[in-house]
């Protein structure tokens, strides 16, 4: 339960195969999930600013573990140059992609995916299977093999626009955890960017899980709350991490 709240937020279905899980991580949680992202962040393959197809830099900054995500500069299949509107060349209709290398950085090797990190994704999974109507794959026998994740650095003013979340390979659910300054995440629906989507605020320490028939809806970060973040935190601004199955 946050400082000064009436009653305790509860964990929630947001959308069939979506969950919200307000106060998930524990204070010493948010600041072990804190101090890896600020070594995260150090270079090589660190935080940094990422380029769009289009030219236009994203506000947030970000960075990836186990497996890069990224722009790729050039088409991995028929090597010319990426650029709108796309070539013919199948590849091309897409220009993101996973890879072993910063491709769109300075070409070092992606930081590994820490296992902690994967057991937090499975046990954040089971939680939301308890308030969803339809649940999603989590722990069990037929456990997801989590294994990369993108770390979102919000500075003030930092925004995402909705997107899918499309180039993993596997349909394993998303788990995303927040600290820092709240925000409004916007979860949409499968068929586009416009209405129906639900806003809901994150907060410091809020889980959200999205699987199943919600796998592939379009979301975003239209504003966070630049402030926010509980003082004993010690961060300014707001970091997301979404641990996913490639
Ligand atoms: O910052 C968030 O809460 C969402 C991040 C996200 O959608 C992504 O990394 O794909
Ligand atoms: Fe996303």
């Amino acid at each position: 339960m946050g400082v000064g709240e009436l009653f305790p937020r509860e964990p929630e279905e947001v959308a069939v195969g979506a969950a919200h899980l307000p106060d998930r991580l524990s204070w010493e949680e948010q600041h072990k999930l804190l101090a890896a992202c600020r070594e995260w962040a150090k270079p090589p393959a660190g935080l940094r600013t990422v380029r769009l197809p289009g030219g236009k830099e994203m506000s947030v900054r970000q960075l990836s573990l186990g497996w890069h995500w990224g722009p790729v500069p050039s088409c991995p299949d028929c090597g010319q140059a990426v650029r709108q509107p796309p070539p013919s060349c199948a590849r091309h209709q897409y220009p993101y992609a996973y890879g072993p290398t910063v491709a769109d950085g300075g070409g070092e090797p992606v930081r590994p995916f820490p296992d902690w990190l994967g057991e937090w994704a499975r046990a954040a999974v089971d939680a939301a299977n308890a308030v969803l109507r339809e649940p999603v794959a989590g722990a069990g026998p037929c456990a997801v093999p989590y294994d990369i994740a993108l770390v979102n650095f919000y500075g003030d003013g930092a925004r995402m626009g909705m997107h899918r979340d499309s180039d993993e390979r596997s349909a394993a659910p998303v788990v995303s955890f927040s600290l820092g300054d709240s925000c409004v995440f916007r979860f949409g629906n499968t068929e586009g960017r416009g209405r129906p989507w639900r806003d809901v605020e994150l907060r410091s320490g809020d889980v959200f899980v999205f699987g199943g028939p919600a796998r592939l809806a379009y979301h975003g970060v239209p504003r966070t709350e630049p402030g926010s973040a509980p003082p004993a935190l010690g961060l300014r601004g707001r970091v997301n991490v979404t641990v996913r199955a490639y």
